[in-house]
């Protein structure tokens, strides 16, 4: 009675209050039971996946709060209790996570699943519907578009843009000789400028101070992503508008897509003109009168592993040099539906995808010859042997020759992978081989690339450098889908070659110019993964020259 007489009292005094609390209390048990019912089958089949346990409503949500590199740490060391595979609920929403190559194989070798999870819905605002986020019917004919015009013959052709640019950045490198910098500020830089040229065929002198505010522009809007990801109350679009960093953004989009659209409006001008486009420069893909054989180079994935890039490598055929807009334009004039938006699309999807990846990627390259000498004074003399004393830029053929510096590089991407996980929408239940367990529809499947090339199952010494975990004979009877750090199958990177490329060369010029050193070891990197993982103190070397 004495309860009673109290609600009552609480009642008249708080009415507003009272009737909001009796009505949102039973609204969210409904909620919650209205969910349990409709999610039964998922509910039911996630109950078999091993898992952290979690609270109710809740789930496991809270181990995702805190800093960038403290989640991180806290995923790591909760992943050794669940190797190679682990459910975790963020409230409403089911992950899997996959390390066991098997599984990993089902998802990535797969037509049906390449649908990509909601967190890729922040890249919409700059990506559009381009390659990385679109799906079905779109993102299938874009693909077969896209694809041919990373051919390694049109690769060929960008090699004079990559060794312009890695002589500039060693030019500027040369003024901190000595000092403490974070080398990834070098490599962003340089990696803009390069795609600029190869994705668009403008640079910096040709279009003034529009091509230095994009290179810019980029950068900070990659920036602004990462703290989108780590930041939970900026995931919300309505808070994320209202914020400083929504206004920025819309700042540099203005300057991003319009210089895309300039840039496309113009090149469109000048084909109706009846005039070329192109900054030709005859790439015959033959040096020194002998043909280029691509046998024995990676790739950056397992040999046995072949996409839709994998076509015909050996063909030497003239090609001239065509930025991937000229390419994507020429395609639409010769009959292929693609509009300016999309082809705007696209090259904003490279800009992105090109951009951050290859700058983590020869950072922590950078950083692991800094801390392991032995395996320095290796890639020295291997470039010692190929170029001597000379300082000409370097071939196509001389990256065949690079065998140490790939398998560094290997291991580089294998230790610490640019893009350490893949997220996809499951919308079809699957069963996985490692084990009897069973996806539901409306699971997130994320296959994790850095746990799972650091197992010690597949690799020998799994976190100690070692680029021999490359060698023909430690790999010959690895899984193919144990190293994927471009992804694999029908939705890999499609930039996978030109980046293997860009990094010999770009990387091959700064060691034949600099020793590196590190006062860092890899225990004191605190990793952080908001989208690409990174040392969030910054990728500290210092380069001695050589000479
Ligand atoms: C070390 C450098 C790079 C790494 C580690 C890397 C890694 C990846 C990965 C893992 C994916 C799959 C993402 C997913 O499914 O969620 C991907 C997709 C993609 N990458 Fe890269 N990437 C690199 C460089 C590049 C470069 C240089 C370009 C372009 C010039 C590029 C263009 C793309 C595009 C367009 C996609 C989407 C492909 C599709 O969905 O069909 N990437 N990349």
């Amino acid at each position: 009675m004495e309860a009673l007489a109290e609600f009552t009292k609480l009642a008249k005094t708080a009415p507003s209050r009272f009737i909001l609390g009796s009505l949102l209390v039973p609204f969210l048990l409904l909620l919650y039971v209205y969910w349990k019912v409709s999610r039964g089958r998922m509910i039911k089949l996630a109950e078999q996946f091993p898992g952290p346990k979690g609270l109710p409503i809740l789930g496991n949500a809270l181990q995702f709060l805190g800093s960038s590199p403290d989640i991180f740490n806290r995923i790591y060391k909760l992943s050794y209790e669940f190797p190679s595979l682990a459910k975790v609920w963020i409230g409403p929403r089911l992950l899997i996570f996959l390390a066991d190559p098997r599984d990993v194989e089902l998802i990535l070798s797969s037509h049906v699943y390449i649908d990509k999870s909601t967190e890729y819905r922040f890249f919409k605002p700059w990506l559009g519907n381009g390659l990385l986020i679109s799906t079905g019917e779109k993102w299938r004919s874009h693909r077969k578009l896209i694809a041919p015009t990373f051919h390694l013959n049109v690769l060929k052709s960008f090699i004079d843009i990559f060794n312009a640019n890695s002589k500039a950045v060693v030019e500027k490198l040369m003024d901190c000789k000595g000092k403490t910098i974070d080398c990834h500020d070098y490599m962003s830089e340089a990696t803009v400028e390069m795609l600029l040229e190869t994705a668009m065929g403008v640079n910096k002198s040709t279009q003034n101070q529009s091509g230095y505010e994009y290179a810019m522009a980029v950068m900070k809007m990659c920036d602004i992503l990462h703290f989108r990801h780590t930041k939970l109350w900026l995931r919300s679009d309505v808070l994320f508008n209202l914020s400083t960093y929504g206004r920025l953004q819309n700042k540099l989009l203005g300057v991003i897509h319009g210089l895309t659209r300039r840039v496309i409006k113009k090149k469109k001008e000048i084909y109706a003109n009846g005039k070329s486009t192109n900054n030709v420069v005859k790439c015959n893909g033959i040096e020194n009168g002998k043909t280029t054989s691509v046998e024995g180079m990676s790739f950056g994935q397992a040999a046995g592993l072949k996409d839709d890039l994998d076509v015909d490598d050996n063909d030497v055929g003239m090609k001239q040099r065509s930025a991937f807009l000229d390419l994507l334009l020429e395609a639409n004039r010769n009959g292929v539906v693609i509009s300016d938006e999309e082809i705007k699309e696209q090259v904003d999807t490279i800009m992105f995808e090109g951009h951050d990846t290859t700058a983590a990627g020869s950072s922590f390259f950078l950083s692991m010859m800094g801390i392991h000498k032995d395996i320095q004074e290796k890639v020295h003399k291997e470039l010692d042997d190929i170029f001597g004393d000379s300082d000409r830029p370097v071939t196509f053929a001389d990256t065949l020759e690079m065998k140490y510096l790939e398998r560094c590089l290997m291991e580089t991407l294998r230790m610490y992978p640019p893009v350490p996980i893949i997220a996809r929408e499951i919308k079809e239940e699957l069963k996985l081989v490692s084990g009897d367990y069973t996806i539901p529809a409306g699971a997130t499947v994320i296959v994790a690339t850095f746990k799972m090339q650091r197992n010690p199952e597949i690799y020998k010494n799994p976190d100690i450098f070692d680029p021999d975990h490359f060698l023909p004979e430690q790999s010959a009877d690895r899984h193919y889908y144990a190293f994927v750090p471009f992804s694999a199958g029908p939705r890999s990177c499609v930039g996978r070659k030109y980046a293997m490329l860009k990094l010999k060369i770009l990387l091959a010029t700064i060691m034949r110019n600099f020793r590196v050193h590190s006062e860092l070891g890899e225990k004191d990197f605190q990793l952080q993964a908001d989208i690409i993982l990174k040392r969030a103190e910054g990728f500290q070397v210092q380069l001695h020259p050589r000479k």
